[in-house]
């Protein structure tokens, strides 16, 4: 039996929502062996950011190698890179190995605000990440930050969607979370470099969205791992991270996790009412 094999780079999250563990979970849920090289580990819940533990460039780097020089990996996501030595570190690693299935989420603050990249590392990711790109991630505060200028609404999103592309990422992701300009869906916008392509679902009340960048990014990339075309990747995840948002869990007194059994437990009803 082929499986298809995924790494993430990122950091752990120790409420079990975001991070290295949002990403195994959903790595697992997609019938993808899931592999990690920890950057940092945050003590958090859902009610924020108690405190962060970067970890040593070797220390990122010697993980990547023990995936590298053994097991191998059909795709890889980057999440919480912390500082430009980790990201230079990674990148560095992701070209030696020759990884080009890589899927970068630019995590750069959490919900609760606190800071996971720090403001010196803005640049190396745009210079020295983003080129290595697949496909980049970002949410709207994210993506005005690296392209530098205001987004209000799908056309400033596009526009900067252009400019990601033009720092070297062969696709650019804009996640819809947090474009206020529309209070009834919530729009993905994929952009390859050539065309453009809205991904809406109906956007959920709900405070519990702790990990959903996390979760979306890393269902693209075990799509990925299985073969699939970026647009497929976009698809799975979006469903997927609709299904997490909308079948909620409680879990702490803050912002709650989503829940990363909802999509295959809905494919599983699917598959019995057909009588599969
Ligand atoms: N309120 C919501 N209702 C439905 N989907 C949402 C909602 N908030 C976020 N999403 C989805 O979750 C994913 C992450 O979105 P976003 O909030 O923009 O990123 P991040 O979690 O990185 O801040 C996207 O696929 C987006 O469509
Ligand atoms: C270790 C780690 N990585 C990433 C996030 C971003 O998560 P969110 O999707 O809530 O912005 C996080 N809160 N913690």
């Amino acid at each position: 039996m082929t499986i298809a094999r995924a790494l993430t780079v990122a950091g752990s999250d120790s409420g079990g929502g975001a991070g290295i563990q949002a990403d195994l979970k959903t790595f697992q849920e997609l019938d993808v062996f899931g592999m990690t090289a920890l950057t940092a580990v945050t003590a958090q819940n859902t009610l924020g950011v108690h405190g962060i533990y970067p970890l040593t460039v070797e220390a990122v780097q010697k993980q990547m190698d023990a995936i590298g020089e053994d097991i191998g990996t059909d795709a890889v996501k980057t999440g919480m890179l912390f500082n430009s030595d980790i990201i230079r570190g990674v990148a560095e690693k992701l070209v030696q190995y020759k990884w080009e299935k890589v899927v970068v989420d630019p995590v750069m603050i959490a919900k609760g605000g606190s800071v996971l990249l720090l403001e010196e590392a803005v640049r190396a990711l745009r210079e020295v990440l983003m080129p290595l790109a697949l496909v980049i991630t970002p949410n709207v505060p994210e993506a005005e930050l690296i392209a530098g200028r205001t987004i209000r609404g799908l056309d400033d999103r596009k526009e900067a969607a252009r400019v990601l592309a033009d720092l070297g990422a062969k696709n650019v992701v804009m996640k819809g979370g947090h474009d206020e300009s529309n209070p009834n869906e919530v729009i993905d916008l994929l952009y390859d470099g050539r065309d453009f392509y809205e991904f809406s679902s109906p956007r959920q009340e709900t405070r519990h969205t702790h990990g959903t960048g996390c979760t979306f990014a890393a269902a693209m990339t075990a799509e990925l791992a299985k073969g699939r075309t970026v647009v497929q990747a976009v698809e799975v995840a979006k469903q997927f991270i609709q299904a997490a948002i909308e079948d909620t869990i409680q879990l702490g007194q803050g912002h709650g996790p989503t829940n990363h059994w909802a999509y295959q437990r809905r494919q599983a009803v699917v598959r019995q009412g057909a009588g599969r």
